[in-house]
């Protein structure tokens, strides 16, 4: 079986069988009642991307174009407006966390790297010396958390450190997350940092590495359960799905479109679940 299908099945039995119940937790239903779930902590998988393994899983769709075009709209228009993602990108799964009629869901995520000139520095870093040590993107921020209303973001920080094997040069990345609605937005937060780490790989010519993927409380909602266990009764695809990013190496990190991804050999098990998310 693929390693991200066994992660996710494996994490899936964990969190049933060994996990802990939230108590007094923040978010809530549509229908207003509290949103518990059960966790575990201290998730960490490693998964080698120039060997093929994606974290991906196969066991029901994953919405990758989506999940791509909400990292543009963070790390390339660099701004936390809803009708950019939504006019622009077409990606309306954001809504609900809009900051009151503000049209915007508060300084953070695209906002807070513009606010510090975020991917302006780490680009800069990385040409100056690939080889320094103080490659990271760091979302939380306490003055814009101050600054505004919204929530706190749950990806928030990635690293990135190159390595030489032989004549080629390879860009590993490690995301790391402090909340993960897992069955919802694994494999989303995952594979849209992979593209990141893709991204920046391109614009300075290095091939992708590693991808190293820790979360601290990664958790089954108590509304998933039904959707756990009809994932745990499906059979992986037999394909290996891939993500290409089919651009020229030194393509300018501000000029990858989302079209440019490509991912192949992807043939997940249907049908499509429904999830009724915690606000
Ligand atoms: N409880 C919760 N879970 C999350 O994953 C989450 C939040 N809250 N709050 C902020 C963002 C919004 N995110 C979301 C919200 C909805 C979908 C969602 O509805 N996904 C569908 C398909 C969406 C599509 O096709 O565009 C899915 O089946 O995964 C995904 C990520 C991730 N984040
Ligand atoms: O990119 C994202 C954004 C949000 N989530 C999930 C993780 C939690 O279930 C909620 C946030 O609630 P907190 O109480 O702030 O932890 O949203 C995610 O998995 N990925």
């Amino acid at each position: 079986m693929r390693k991200a299908d066994k992660i996710f099945i494996d994490n899936i039995h964990n969190i049933l069988e060994n996990g802990v119940w939230s108590e007094n937790a923040r978010p809530k239903y549509k229908s207003g009642v509290t949103a518990n779930s059960k966790y575990i902590t201290g998730s960490f998988a490693e998964y080698d991307l120039s060997k093929g393994e994606f974290p991906i899983t196969t066991l029901r769709p994953i919405a990758i174009k989506s999940a791509i075009k909400e990292l543009l709209w963070i790390y390339q228009e660099q701004t936390s407006n809803l009708d950019v993602l939504e006019e622009k990108y077409g990606v309306k799964y954001w809504s609900e966390w809009e900051v009151g009629d503000s049209g915007n869901i508060g300084l953070r995520y695209g906002a807070t790297v513009k606010q510090h000139d975020i991917m302006g520095k780490l680009l800069d870093g990385l040409t100056k010396n690939p080889w320094n040590r103080r490659n990271i993107i760091n979302l939380w921020q306490y003055a814009d958390f101050e600054a505004s209303e919204g929530l706190l973001p749950c990806a928030f920080m990635t690293m990135f450190d190159v390595r030489r094997v032989g004549e080629d040069i390879f860009l590993d990345a490690t995301l790391t997350q402090r909340s993960n609605d897992m069955l919802v937005a694994h494999h989303i937060n995952a594979m849209q940092y992979v593209a990141l780490q893709m991204m920046i790989a391109k614009h300075f010519g290095w091939k992708i590495g590693k991808f190293f993927y820790f979360v601290n409380n990664l958790h089954i909602y108590d509304n998933q359960f039904d959707n756990a266990k009809e994932l745990l009764s499906r059979t992986p695809s037999e394909k290996n799905p891939i993500l290409k990013l089919n651009v020229p190496d030194g393509t300018n990190f501000f000029d990858i479109k989302p079209e440019d991804f490509e991912l192949v050999d992807y043939e997940p098990v249907k049908p499509q679940l429904t999830f009724d998310l915690a606000i």
